[in-house]
């Protein structure tokens, strides 16, 4: 199901409603039915008789496995390259229970072949001793980042929403944070190789620990350009653009280029995948969602940029999750909001429009047409509080809205799981403040103009673009702001909800403190690095407990000005990228260590010495062995590492494109298979070793890309097992003096 929503029992010895305990059943064996799922779903009319068979005979299949290539790094042409000449070849003659197994493929409708899809159940993926090669690239590129397993359907909307490498960006219900991915991954792709993009990602979760599990997948990412906050997003908080001279009447609102709402469902859409929605479906669990979809979407709606996009999913087919939120936010917003025709984009994904009609489930299982038939004892009191914004508005209304316009994706269409989405732009500032003001002045509004519109000018400042208020509107607005400023407001407009709820929890983290260059401890590491002055000096930031912090991490500016203006009201989890850990090494030039994630992020701005160039030679001595001693280098790369002061970072830059095997010696080694990027890795440089320092999902990376070693999972249980796969290779020589026994051991 879709997370966040109803919680529903495993069916594995959990506790039925009536407190007994249920037996345990064999997962295959779950129920791949539901009797009152078929009735509503059949009255939707979603599609004709036939196909209606044909789609929940899908619905009961087992999904392929879909994955993506992270399209904005300089190592997706080898990934590409290794999917075409190394997995596909590896699986070719290989065969399950004497059925042939489907090679991955490229989605035709995702750009760039840059998403596969292939058929292997999982559990045949993990034990087959055939298919230990592809499985092996599968977990450590997803590890490292290279690639993210994601299912098919879930990478249209972020694909919808046209990211551009300047803009803010607001996703509003990111965990676990696939989507998220996809957007950070559409800011680097509009922005020249190795800059920084000029926009923000703020991914947000009102659950602190799936937000917490943002921060993982943020961290796979290495973007600078993230934040990741924790909110309800119906109380996203409002920030406030820096005050404007003219006064308190021109504050503006810092608001977004585009919105992903994800938002929490009913997940019915997803019974390929979570074979339990079957079991417990009922038509209540989506009346139950509705009223907080249609928050999260207002506040979305708030939120955005006038001529901003905003895209609005959920992997439920039903109507109520879906078209019935979308009709009724656009309904209430006036003209200000507009479903978008994409119906040209991504040409080869297979879809059904929107609906314009369909009808409710009461609880004796009678389908509804509207509000009129239903009856009070036929539904619940809070079922018939909301009751009206279940079913469709008017179909004059309903045209006028275009309501086809949303996106219907089933799963026989393509062999997908199911998925909505609606396409929404902001055409006009929504005229909240008027209306309330209207209202309580019983004075009709004559301007719709009271919306603060802001810019953020990411190349600089973040400034408040012009305000269109006439006095009476921005007298009560001030009042507004002010009541909400003290948490009392409680206006009922999605623009005016209070900033969180009194119960959510209070962060547990210390909040992070920017850092000066020019003094105290990032002075001294960046002195002992030699860190070059171009370095962006304002985006050093760390957690400071006790006076004293383990970790520096790196913002774009543009992060910066964002939590600046944000503030305490920003509950931040995380950010940044990680690029100098605290080592704990006695005796060593500099308390701090180059962490991995953060190499790519500081190597312009590294002193020369510290980045060693080296030949396929040497980079294999330092993969096959563990610490190997400077002698077993070549006299080359020893000159290079002896003039780096004993006990700290440097980092071994393999580049194939410089060593090209053009001329070479036929019989002469090359990494196993093809690279076209650099390999830029952080090693310790001891007295008289040298070791690799990162971790152990990069490590297995770089042993299966460059010696052709799979690592096994089960002995990469800590960094000292992934050694130890290398120690297969060659014996261990004497350490002397590396912070983590050659991995990394960073968190
Ligand atoms: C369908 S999942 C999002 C999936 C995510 N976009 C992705 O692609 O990985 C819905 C998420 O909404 C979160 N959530 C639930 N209620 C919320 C609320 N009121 N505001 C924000 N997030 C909420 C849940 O914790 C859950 O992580």
């Amino acid at each position: 199901m879709g997370r966040g929503g109803n919680r529903r029992s495993r069916g594995r010895g959990g506790k039925s409603s009536n407190g007994e305990r249920k037996p345990y059943v064999k997962y295959e064996e779950l129920p791949r039915d539901n009797e009152a799922f078929r009735k509503y779903y059949a009255a939707q009319q979603l599609v004709g008789e036939e196909e209606f068979s044909e789609m929940v005979e899908t619905m009961r299949m087992a999904l392929p496995t879909s994955f993506r290539i992270t399209g904005s790094r300089k190592q997706a042409t080898d990934i590409h390259e290794q999917i075409m000449t190394e997995l596909i070849p590896s699986i070719k003659d290989v065969s399950i229970e004497g059925a042939e197994t489907e090679a991955p493929h490229p989605l035709e409708w995702y750009p760039n072949e840059l998403a596969w899809q292939f058929s292997i159940p999982r559990f045949v993926l993990k034990r087959s001793p055939e298919l230990s090669r592809f499985h092996a690239f599968l977990v450590t590129e997803t590890e490292v980042g290279n690639i993210s397993r994601q299912e098919a359907v879930s990478m249209v909307p972020p694909l919808l929403l046209d990211v551009h490498g300047d803009h803010l960006v607001l996703d509003m219900c990111a965990a676990p944070g696939s989507k998220t991915a996809q957007l950070v991954e559409a800011l680097q792709a509009d922005t020249d190789t190795g800059a920084t993009p000029r926009g923000v990602v703020v991914a947000n979760d009102a659950d602190y620990k799936r937000a917490c599990m943002l921060v993982h997948q943020m961290n796979r990412l290495n973007s600078p350009n993230v934040i990741v906050t924790n909110h309800s997003g119906e109380h996203f908080p409002n920030i406030y653009a820096p005050a404007s001279k003219e006064g308190p009447q021109t504050r503006a609102i810092v608001q977004f280029d585009r919105i992903l709402c994800d938002v929490p469902c009913t997940g019915d859409g997803t019974t390929r995948k979570n074979v339990r929605v079957w079991e417990t479906w009922k038509p209540e669990d989506a009346y139950g969602l509705n009223p907080l979809q249609s928050r999260i979407l207002q506040r979305a709606a708030y939120l955005l940029k006038t001529g901003g996009r905003l895209v609005y999913s959920t992997c439920s087919l039903n109507p109520v999750e879906n078209e019935a939120v979308v009709a009724h936010v656009l309904d209430k917003f006036g003209g200000a909001l507009k479903l978008v025709d994409v119906s040209t984009q991504l040409p080869a994904l297979k879809r059904r429009p929107g609906l314009h009609t369909w009808k409710i489930m009461t609880r004796d299982g009678v389908n509804h047409d509207s509000p009129a038939s239903v009856k009070p004892g036929d539904v619940s009191r809070s079922v018939r509080r909301n009751l009206e914004s279940f079913f469709p508005l008017a179909p004059a209304r309903m045209e006028q809205l275009q309501i086809e316009r949303c996106m219907r994706i089933y799963p026989h269409l393509q062999n997908t799981g199911g998925f909505f989405i609606a396409v929404i732009e902001k055409v006009a500032p929504i005229s909240v403040v008027e209306k309330r003001v209207a209202a309580e002045t019983e004075q009709p509004a004559t301007d719709s103009s009271a919306c603060l519109e802001v810019k953020v000018d990411t190349g600089g400042e973040i400034e408040s673009a012009s305000e269109v208020d006439n006095s009476q509107v921005a007298a009560k607005r001030a009042k507004l702001d002010e009541a909400q400023d003290s948490e009392k407001s409680d206006v009922g407009l999605a623009s005016y909800q209070p900033d969180r709820p009194r119960d959510e929890p209070v962060l547990r983290e210390s909040p992070f403190v920017f850092l000066d260059p020019a003094e105290g401890e990032l002075k001294t590491i960046f002195d002992f690095y030699g860190i070059k002055d171009n370095v962006p000096q304002r985006g050093f930031l760390s957690r400071i407990e006790n006076e004293r912090f383990r970790s520096v991490y790196y913002v774009a500016d543009s992060v910066r000005q964002l939590m600046e203006l944000g503030g305490q009201r920003l509950r931040v989890v995380n950010t940044g990228i990680r690029v100098f850990g605290r080592n704990c090494v006695k005796d060593a030039g500099c308390e701090f260590r180059l962490v991995c994630e953060g190499v790519s992020q500081l190597m312009p701005y590294l002193a020369d010495k510290y980045i060693v160039d080296v030949a396929f030679r040497d980079l294999k001595v330092l993969l096959e062995s563990v610490n190997p001693l400077f002698t077993e280098l070549s006299e080359e790369c020893q000159t290079r590492i002896k003039a780096v002061e004993p006990l700290s970072s440097i980092v071994v830059c393999y580049d194939p494109t410089k060593h090209s095997l053009a001329g070479a010696a036929p019989d002469e080694e090359k990494p196993h298979v093809r690279l076209t990027a650099m390999l830029a890795i952080p090693c310790w440089r001891g007295h008289a070793s040298l070791s690799v320092h990162v971790d152990k999902a990069q490590l297995s990376s770089l042993i299966r890309r460059v010696l052709g070693h799979v690592v096994d999972r089960k002995d990469t249980g800590s960094s000292q097992l992934a050694n130890n796969i290398r120690s297969q290779v060659k014996t261990p020589a004497a350490d002397t003096g590396s912070p983590a026994s050659g991995a990394d051991g960073s968190s």
